[in-house]
This record gives structure tokens, C-alpha cells and sequence, in this order.
């Protein structure tokens, strides 16, 4: 075959190659066409299928999320207030999310709703460990005054939570939302300072208990040092306004301190457990932000405040659970063979204190960028009882109270943190804002013990508490508040 036919047949064997390439080319590309409009079509109806999924879901929530959670108006009825609380769902918690989940411009607006004071001049008040103890009682009383109250709490372990989380239903009852949220996220502080321009902050999150502190050392310094540092920052850089902050400091701070009664004046420089160091390290910081800053600081040294939904760490409340279970209690004495002595200090005395406290705070006098434009107030404040009693009397009236004896155990004070006694001198707290403790240990133990009952459920025969020997109307005093 002649070489041009041969290169011509070889071009055409190569030609028909290409054309065969190219017609499975083509094949492939409508095949691959096709598919692509398949799945542009499944895209496009999943797509749909998932809006549609979504708002299905947010038709469900939505009401929860604004009106279900805001309206808490289920108020505790009769009864005893963990059976009203329980019937009472923590329905903010779906409301207000939790942590990282904060925000959103339905978020800011409720907390800004929350926040808004409902009398003229009233206070806007951002309460930390506000399913706590003192902060549940207090911001209670704040909303039943009319203020604006919003509250938040990490709900830790320390002691039940169980009883943190029926403080938190039963302040929803009465409109006052608690957020479980740590002081240690800043970046939640400040987007609920963004949200609300808070004028107060009354800052009760803390890591309580003196002799826990042995255990545990590091939540006390993250609670109590880290913890405020994290809010101080917040308040004074972030905040604007800066609020004016009211916060807990202790009665511990004073230590080993010998002069009585205890007087803000004497010194503070000698603390028995790290929990006090801690408070008086607060203190000292409290110091630094007011002088660089311009923050309004008032610190308020509590005296063992007891009272209804109280701390089940504290003595008189866990003496109370083991008399009634039979189960024996321990009593420190001191080396020298004298009973510890505390300035009992009743819970609605101490609420008087902190709204005093508030009322009378100072403006901060800082701003974001800053800058102060003088000198702010930086106050501490004692707030006891200014009449110890001895702690085996405690035990006494509980006895009595309980219609049950108990097994009492006396060991020397082992030395974990304890101090033998607290006497308050309050004349500064009176000077300022008309401070005066008014409730004696036997009437303030009753409503302890009249709640404890309640809310336990305890049917204690021969017990001074039923059998109506009880004031109800006062010992329920927080869940009728309002
Ligand atoms: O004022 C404060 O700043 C602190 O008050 C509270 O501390 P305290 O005054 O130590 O209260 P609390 O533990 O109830 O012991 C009371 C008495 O019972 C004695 N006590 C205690 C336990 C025990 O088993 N036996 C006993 O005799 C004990 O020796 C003491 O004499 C808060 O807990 C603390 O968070 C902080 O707020």
C-alpha cells in the first residue's frame, strides 16, 4: 500500500478514533448534564422539604420562647412552696437558651424587658447568684418594689441544686427570670450590658462555706477572685453606663480579729480560711477598680444569714435535717472549752441591707473609653446582728422548734477555717441607710423551721411548729413576695 494511503487510512483510523472519543465524550457530558439537573432537583426539594421542617419547629417554639417563658404567672398557691414551685415549669430556660446560646435581638429585648424598672425611678438591677440563698430573697423583694430585676446563676453542685432550681421557679412565678450563666463568661456579661443599660448590679455569685475551702481551694478563687475580676472588667469597660455594684463580702474577713464588736474600722489583714482571704482579696480588688476606674463599689460583710430557703450547708439548717432524721450533729467548742458564738443574722434584716445598700450607691463616674471624670464612692458596710449567740443555744431552740432532741457530739474546733465568734457593729449601715436588725434568733429560727417542714414535706408530731404556733404569713414572706 502506497505510503499516502496508508498515512491517509491511518489518518482516517485516527479520525473515526477521535469521532468515537468524541461521541462518548458527548454521551458522557449529557449523562453528567442530566444528573446534575437530577440533583439540582433532590437539592431543591430537600431544601424545601428542610424550610418547611424549620418553620414547623419554630411554630412550635416560638411561644415558648416569648410568651410561654415571659409569662410566668403560675404563682405558688397554697401549700407548700416546692409542691407550687414543681407545678411551676422553668420554662425560661427554653426561653433564654443557656450559656453560648445567649442572644439574638428577641434575647436583648426580653432582658431589656426585664431590666426596665416598672415605678418611676426605679432601679434596674442585674443580679448574680440570684437562685442563691440571699439573691433569691432579694430579688424578690426588688420586683415586688418595682424595680427591674434580671438574674443569673450557674447552679453549681455546692449544695443541692435541686433547691437552687425551685428558688429559680418560684422567682418566675413572680416575673423574675434567672439565667444559668456563670459570671466567668464575660462575653455573656457583656452582651446583657449591651442588651440593658443596668444601673446596679447586686453581686451575691460566690463561692460560700468557710471550712469547704480545704477541699476545694480553686472555686473559691475562681468564684470569688476571678469570678468578680471578670465582672468588675465587664462593668467598667463595657458597660454603659458603668452601673454602681453592691456585692457580698463577708463577715469572715475579720478573722482572728479580738476587739468586739467587729467594726468596719478594725483590721482585716489576718483571715482564717482561704474563703475569707478570698473576700478580702475582693476587697482590695474592689479598691483597685474603684480608684482606676471610677466604679461605685459597696461591699457588704454578711454575719451568717439563715433563714427560709436557706443554705443546707449552714449549721442551723443542717442541724435541723439530722435532729429530725435522728442522726447525730457535731458541735465545735473552742480549746479553751467555750461554745463558738455567732451573730445569727435573719434573712429579711439582711435584704433590708442590700436594697439600703443600693438605694444609697453612688454613681460610677467612668466610662468605656476609660476615662473618670472624679473620684467614685468605695463603701463596705457590716451587716449583722450585733447580738452573738452561742451556737449550742441555736441548738436549743431548734430542739425546742423540732419537738425532737439531739444527739449532740462535742469536739474541739478543729482548725479548718472556723473562728470562735462574730459580734457585729453596725452604726455605719444605720448612719446610711437606717440598717437596724429586728428579727431575734427564736422568731427568725421559727420561720426557718415553719419553711423547712413546708417544704420538706415533714409531719413532726409534737413539734412547736404545726399545729398553727407558727406566724405562716411570715415565714413565707419570699414566696409571697411580689
Ligand atoms: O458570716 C460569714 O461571712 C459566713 O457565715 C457562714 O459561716 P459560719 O458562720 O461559719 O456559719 P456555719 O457554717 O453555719 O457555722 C455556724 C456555727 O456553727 C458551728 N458549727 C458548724 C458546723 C458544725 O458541724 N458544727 C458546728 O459547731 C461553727 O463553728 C459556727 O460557729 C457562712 O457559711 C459563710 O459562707 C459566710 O457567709
Amino acid at each position: 500500500m502506497p505510503a499516502g494511503v496508508v498515512d491517509a487510512a491511518a489518518k482516517g483510523v485516527r479520525l473515526e478514533r477521535h469521532a468515537a472519543g468524541a461521541a462518548v465524550l458527548l454521551r458522557r457530558a449529557s449523562g453528567a448534564k442530566q444528573l446534575a439537573s437530577a440533583s439540582s432537583h433532590l437539592l431543591f426539594r430537600a431544601t424545601v422539604l428542610a424550610t418547611l421542617a424549620l418553620v414547623v419547629l419554630f411554630a412550635v417554639h416560638y411561644p415558648s420562647l416569648l410568651s410561654r417563658s415571659f409569662s410566668l404567672s403560675a404563682a405558688p398557691s397554697s401549700g407548700s412552696p416546692s409542691a407550687a414551685a414543681a407545678r411551676s415549669r422553668p420554662s425560661h430556660r427554653s426561653l433564654l437558651g443557656s450559656g453560648a446560646s445567649y442572644g439574638g435581638a428577641a434575647w436583648e429585648r426580653e432582658v431589656r424587658r426585664r431590666a426596665t424598672p416598672r415605678r418611676d425611678g426605679g432601679l434596674s438591677v442585674l443580679v448574680t447568684g440570684a437562685a442563691g440563698f440571699v439573691g433569691a430573697h432579694c430579688s424578690l423583694a426588688l420586683r415586688g418594689r418595682g424595680d427591674g430585676v434580671l438574674g443569673l446563676d450557674n447552679f453549681n453542685s455546692y449544695y443541692d441544686p435541686a433547691l437552687k432550681r425551685a428558688r429559680q421557679r418560684l422567682l418566675a412565678s413572680r416575673g423574675v427570670v434567672v439565667l444559668d450563666a456563670d459570671i466567668n463568661d464575660a462575653a455573656l456579661l457583656e452582651r446583657l450590658f449591651a442588651a440593658a443599660p443596668f444601673t446596679h448590679v447586686l453581686h451575691l455569685a460566690a463561692q460560700a462555706g468557710v471550712r469547704y475551702a480545704m477541699q476545694a481551694p480553686q472555686t473559691y478563687v475562681a468564684s470569688n477572685v476571678a469570678g468578680l475580676v471578670s465582672l468588675f472588667e465587664v462593668a467598667a469597660k463595657h458597660a454603659d453606663p458603668q452601673p454602681a455594684i453592691v456585692w457580698a463580702s463577708s463577715s469572715s474577713v475579720y478573722g482572728l480579729n479580738t476587739d468586739a464588736p467587729f467594726s468596719e474600722e478594725h483590721r482585716t489583714d489576718r483571715p482564717a480560711s482561704l474563703y475569707a482571704a478570698t473576700k478580702k482579696a475582693g476587697e482590695a480588688i474592689a479598691y483597685a477598680y474603684n480608684h482606676i476606674y471610677g466604679l461605685s463599689i459597696t461591699g457588704l460583710r454578711f454575719f451568717t444569714v439563715y433563714g427560709p430557703w436557706g443554705r443546707p450547708d449552714m449549721a442551723y439548717f443542717s442541724f435541723a435535717r439530722s435532729i429530725v432524721a435522728g442522726e447525730p450533729i457535731t458541735l465545735f467548742r473552742t480549746a479553751d472549752g467555750a461554745d463558738a458564738r455567732r451573730d445569727f443574722t435573719y434573712i429579711d434584716d439582711v435584704v433590708k441591707g442590700c436594697l439600703g445598700a443600693l438605694d444609697t450607691a453612688g454613681r460610677s463616674t467612668g466610662d468605656k473609653s476609660g476615662k473618670k471624670r472624679g473620684p467614685a464612692p468605695l463603701r463596705v458596710y457590716n451587716l449583722g446582728n450585733t447580738s452573738p449567740v452561742p451556737v449550742t443555744r441555736m441548738v436549743a431552740i431548734l430542739e425546742k422548734l423540732l419537738g425532737k432532741k439531739a444527739n449532740k457530739r462535742v469536739v474541739t474546733m478543729p482548725s479548718n477555717g472556723d473562728v470562735p465568734f462574730t459580734h457585729a457593729n453596725v452604726t455605719h449601715a444605720a448612719r446610711d441607710f437606717g440598717y437596724r436588725p429586728a428579727t431575734s434568733l427564736e422568731a427568725g429560727l421559727r420561720h426557718f423551721v415553719d419553711w423547712f417542714v413546708q417544704y420538706y414535706k415533714l409531719d413532726i408530731k409534737g413539734s412547736n411548729v404545726l399545729a398553727g404556733k407558727t406566724t405562716k404569713k411570715k415565714s413565707m414572706a419570699m414566696s409571697a413576695a411580689s
